[in-house]
């Protein structure tokens, strides 16, 4: 299956959300990396054929998706940022609702409900009330509910945001195991989050495709780049001013730089492996 944005563009009224976006997705997990407001959302919601491009088609397997209608719908799904979970639900019966909703008919919305609250190991908590959920739990039932109709492409807009660390992890590993024979798609600003996870990342920069590829290609620039070193706490400024640095840690009254510096002037310093959250810093280096 190919899902291709060609030249894609959004523009609010005074805004460029996201612009000329043209990207090919085949099954994998992709995952799209960007500070807030670089387009990560917008572009979603194009690929959800929820928000009208102002320019540029979006095709699967070569039809607009636009003239397929609920045969799109169909084999979508998405668990938007602000999904709005009903409080006073159990998740069986908020399940069962959006069960409904989605077509199934009562034998098969129970057995689809059943399957995806394993799948996201709420079995034992479905009759509880959503009010009493984590915001791991929440997020757990969001991807069951974009999992209802076994989507062939999955698209989840920030999932992780506001998740504790054993959530987090939680989460990812739900999603890796429900990836397969899929498109999945999954926005971040945190670069944890994709560093394990996705095969394919695309980073956004206002708006824009900046890069993608796999975190070994994206890296592959920063090699013989990424340096360590000890400097006197009063040199730190001047320093941030001719390198990036990308991390800082204080070490006995000294300070450790981690920084990327195309050559290395000082004999202390330490060659590492780069991060994808150091390319991540190099390319934001003016937001930080
Ligand atoms: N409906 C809208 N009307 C006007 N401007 C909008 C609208 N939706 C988004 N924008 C603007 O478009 C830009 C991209 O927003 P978008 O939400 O797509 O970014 P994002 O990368 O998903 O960030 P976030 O994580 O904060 O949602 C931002 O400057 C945002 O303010």
């Amino acid at each position: 299956m190919k899902l291709t944005a060609e030249h894609l563009t959004k523009i609010f009224i005074h805004k460029t959300a996201v612009n000329d976006f043209s990207y090919t997705f085949t099954n994998g997990i992709y995952g799209l990396l960007g500070p807030n407001g670089s387009g990560k959302s917008t572009l979603m919601r194009m690929l959800c054929d929820i928000l009208k491009p102002n320019q540029g088609h979006i095709y699967l397997d070569g039809t607009l998706i636009q003239t397929m209608n609920e045969d799109y719908r169909d084999i979508l799904g998405y668990l938007p940022q602000d999904f709005g979970y009903y409080p006073q639900f159990n998740a069986y019966d908020f399940l069962m609702y959006f069960a409904t909703l989605k077509g199934f008919s009562k034998k098969e919305a129970k057995d689809r409900v059943e399957m995806v609250l394993e799948m996201v190991n709420l079995t034992s908590e479905k009759k509880h009330k959503i009010k009493t959920f984590s915001g791991g739990m929440k997020q757990r039932l969001g991807i069951a509910q974009a999992l209802l109709n076994d989507p062939k492409i999955l698209i989840v807009d920030e999932p992780t945001a506001g998740l504790d660390p054993k959530e987090r992890a939680n989460f990812k590993s739900i999603l890796a195991r429900c990836a397969n024979d899929k498109i999945v798609i999954l926005s971040t600003h945190i670069v944890s989050d994709i560093e394990t996870l996705a095969q394919h990342i695309l980073i956004m920069k206002d708006g824009k495709l900046h890069q993608h590829g796999t975190r070994e290609e994206l890296l592959l620039p920063l090699h013989d780049q990424v340096y360590t070193f000890i400097c006197e706490e009063q040199e730190v400024e001047k320093l941030s001013k001719e390198m990036i640095v990308t991390a800082m840690m204080p070490v006995q009254n000294k300070m450790q730089i981690r920084a990327i510096i195309s050559k290395p002037a000082r004999e202390d310093m330490r060659r590492e492996e780069p991060s994808l959250e150091d390319l991540y810093l190099s390319i934001f280096k003016d937001a930080i």
